[in-house]
């Protein structure tokens, strides 16, 4: 494929309320639209999103480095074929590459360093075009046997008791198995009276899954999920802070129910300590669950990679959004379709949290799933992305 024409345009999307988390307050989210054309006028789409508290890079080294990239891009040559992408994609100079890619960073254009948010907006627009030109869905250049729906969470933004029980009842009635809610960063007793009303709402065969975002300490974590796992848990995204590990373990170890690790992922060494077989951490699985976030890092590609590695150690992997637009929803939607087990709903259902959400694209949830378009690479056209 010949990349003909590019274009980086930034992207803003305000939140019709702040959304609360142990850690951070987002009341909207800044990244960039990445558009690729290739010499028949496909136009390939990428989204950069950058969530630093996570691991990415900042606002500012994101557009500095997808300038860098796209100006390298412009014009060039690339292979029809997903090793060229992960060549191009790849921080090794061409010398180790394996593909026909084409050399983009260097050191005079682009910020040093992991740039993941700008990887997944490029490694995105680049599989869209590619699978495009195929006349293939995206999930199809992932795995061959891509699940055509996936199901997706419902996240609870509400603070008080009364509110979130409302909440709960409606996303049940739309048709949701799976609801998320936020605790820690805030006294125990009001988490419970949280999660209890929710639990009331919603009867017992709903699936509830809690959110600390690393707010608790070990000790507390202990405490909570001891006090929490009465009200029949499924699962909890990362109790206790990303870098100690050790802690995460002991946590899954005494826990009523699975514990995923999602910040966690944001470090490479500790990604690299829960994919192997660490002695320190009992030589079994650290945690019951990953979350990917495509944004974190640094692709469909990678997380792809970390779902196959976390399955033979006997974790399960579930995709979440990172607070992003329609296009980053869409390439995490055809990335939980080719996962290995689409058992764990993915929390790609943030559309309603955002103010100007595009009014007609094909990824908005209907009856707790998502369905992928049967067209194309991601199948948007550009007026659906707004
Ligand atoms: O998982 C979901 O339902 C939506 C995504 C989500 O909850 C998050 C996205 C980005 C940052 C965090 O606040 C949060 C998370 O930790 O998973
Ligand atoms: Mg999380």
């Amino acid at each position: 494929m010949r990349i003909a024409q590019t274009s980086l345009t930034p992207l803003r999307l305000d939140l019709v309320q702040p959304l609360k988390t142990s850690r951070s307050t987002y009341a909207a989210r800044e990244g960039f639209l990445v558009r690729l054309v290739d010499e028949a006028g496909r136009v390939g789409l990428g989204e950069a999103m950058p969530l630093p508290e996570f691991g990415t890079e900042s606002l500012a080294d994101c557009g500095a480095t997808l300038e860098g990239w796209l100006s390298a891009l412009h014009g060039q040559f690339l292979g029809d074929s997903v090793r060229a992408i992960e060549d191009t994609l790849s921080p090794f100079p061409p010398a180790v590459a394996r593909g026909d890619g084409v050399r983009i960073r260097s050191r005079q254009t682009t910020p040093e360093g992991p740039m993941p948010a700008s990887e997944h907006a490029l490694e995105l627009a680049l599989l869209d075009l590619l699978a495009q030109r195929q006349g293939v869905p995206l999930c199809w250049l992932l795995a061959e046997e891509a699940r055509t729906e996936v199901a997706v969470n419902a996240l609870l933004g509400a603070g008080s008791p009364e509110a979130l029980a409302d909440e709960a009842r409606k996303a049940v009635a739309e048709g949701y198995g799976t609801l998320k809610l936020k605790v820690a960063g805030r006294p125990l007793e009001e988490d419970e009276q949280r999660v209890k009303a929710v639990r009331e709402a919603v009867g017992p065969d709903v699936k509830l899954r809690l959110d600390a975002n690393g707010g608790w300490s070990e000790p507390e974590a202990k405490r909570a999920l001891d006090k929490l796992g009465w009200y029949g848990l499924e699962l909890v995204e990362q109790p206790t802070p990303p870098e100690d590990l050790a802690a995460l373990w002991r946590v899954q170890r005494r826990s009523p129910c699975m514990v995923a690790a999602d910040e966690s992922l944001g470090s490479p060494e500790a990604l690299r300590a829960l994919l192997a077989v660490d002695p320190l951490l009992g030589g079994g699985p650290a945690v019951g669950a990953v979350v990917l976030k495509p944004m974190v890092l640094g692709g469909l590609l990678p997380c792809l990679v970390v779902a196959m590695r976390a399955a033979r150690l006997g974790m399960q992997s579930y995709v979440t959004s990172s607070l992003d637009g329609v296009v980053a929803r869409a390439g995490a939607t055809h990335l939980a379709a080719a996962l290995p087990s689409g058992a764990l709903a993915s929390g790609l259902a943030v559309g309603r949290l955002f103010a100007h959400e595009p009014a007609t694209h094909p990824y908005r949830p209907l009856h707790g799933h998502i369905r992928l378009p049967q067209a194309p690479g991601l199948g948007l056209s550009p007026e659906m992305v707004g």
